[in-house]
């Protein structure tokens, strides 16, 4: 992975919070530099784009993780708009096709190097397994899914995908080390799984090669989040820094 991509915390805190006061309150605990932020459907539709400018404005790297689906123009009009909150990264459903990507792409090209948001498409959400595939016509094992989905979204501009741990290795070894590999369905050794199927515990991600962990509940609903997160940090520490 090139260093530009992956500097600095390897952890986005889910922020899956009801509203903006509780989010802040949250993040107002977390040792600075100790992750990075992202902020999904509920916080969005609840505290709106002024939350994410004030989470921008507190220095916080922010993942606007809204998962845009939509018809090329609607798609690129929505990412301008959200690289104007000046977010870190924000992401799209690889399976809106190649000519969304490439249109959500375009939009971003605009943006001054420093502040360009990473691009990244959704493949298979890690709360699906082969059965959930088949109700909705795709006949293909999860992982061969992720990867034609993962393929598409490079060819069409992006900067990496979204995928469960559980590819990560297959993915980094096809598309190369300059592809940001986003692994959300990650849970320490013992951690209960929630509703995510495919998961890897953060050290086992890190070594498979994905580039950035996406935690939740095991840090937000934690009874002590920060010693939550500082161990998560502390697990994959050594293994990052061999990377
Ligand atoms: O795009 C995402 O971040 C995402 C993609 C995916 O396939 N699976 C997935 O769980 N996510 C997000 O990652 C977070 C995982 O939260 P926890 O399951 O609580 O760790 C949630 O905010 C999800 O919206």
């Amino acid at each position: 992975m090139s260093s530009n991509l992956m500097d600095g915390p390897r952890v986005i805190v889910a922020l899956d919070f009801p509203d903006g006061p509780t989010a802040l309150k949250f993040v107002q605990q977390l040792p600075p530099g100790s992750c990075r932020l992202k902020v999904g459907k509920e916080l969005f539709t609840s505290a709106g784009p002024e939350l994410v400018r004030q989470l921008v404005a507190m220095g916080h790297d922010v993942f606007l993780d809204l998962k845009f689906h939509d018809i090329p123009n609607t798609v690129a009009r929505a990412c301008g708009a959200a690289a104007q909150l000046g977010v870190w990264m924000m992401n799209v459903h690889a399976s809106g096709g190649r000519r969304m990507m490439e249109a959500a792409a375009a939009a971003l090209k605009d943006c001054d190097g420093e502040r360009k948001p990473l691009l990244i498409g959704v493949t298979v959400l890690t709360s699906m397994g082969a059965e959930d595939l088949a109700e909705i016509g795709v006949n293909v094992e999860p992982a061969a899914q992720v990867e034609r989905l993962a393929q598409l979204a490079k060819v069409s501009g992006l900067d990496g995908v979204v995928c469960s741990p559980r590819e990560a290795g297959q993915l980094r070894a096809q598309l190369g080390d300059d592809f940001v590999l986003v692994t959300p369905g990650v849970r320490p050794a013992g951690a209960s799984k929630d509703d995510q199927t495919r998961v890897m515990t953060p050290a086992d991600a890190i070594r498979d090669g994905a580039g950035y962990l996406v935690i939740g509940r095991p840090v937000t609903q934690a009874t002590d989040p920060v010693s939550a997160l500082e161990a998560i940090n502390a697990e994959i520490q050594g293994i990052v820094q061999g990377t």
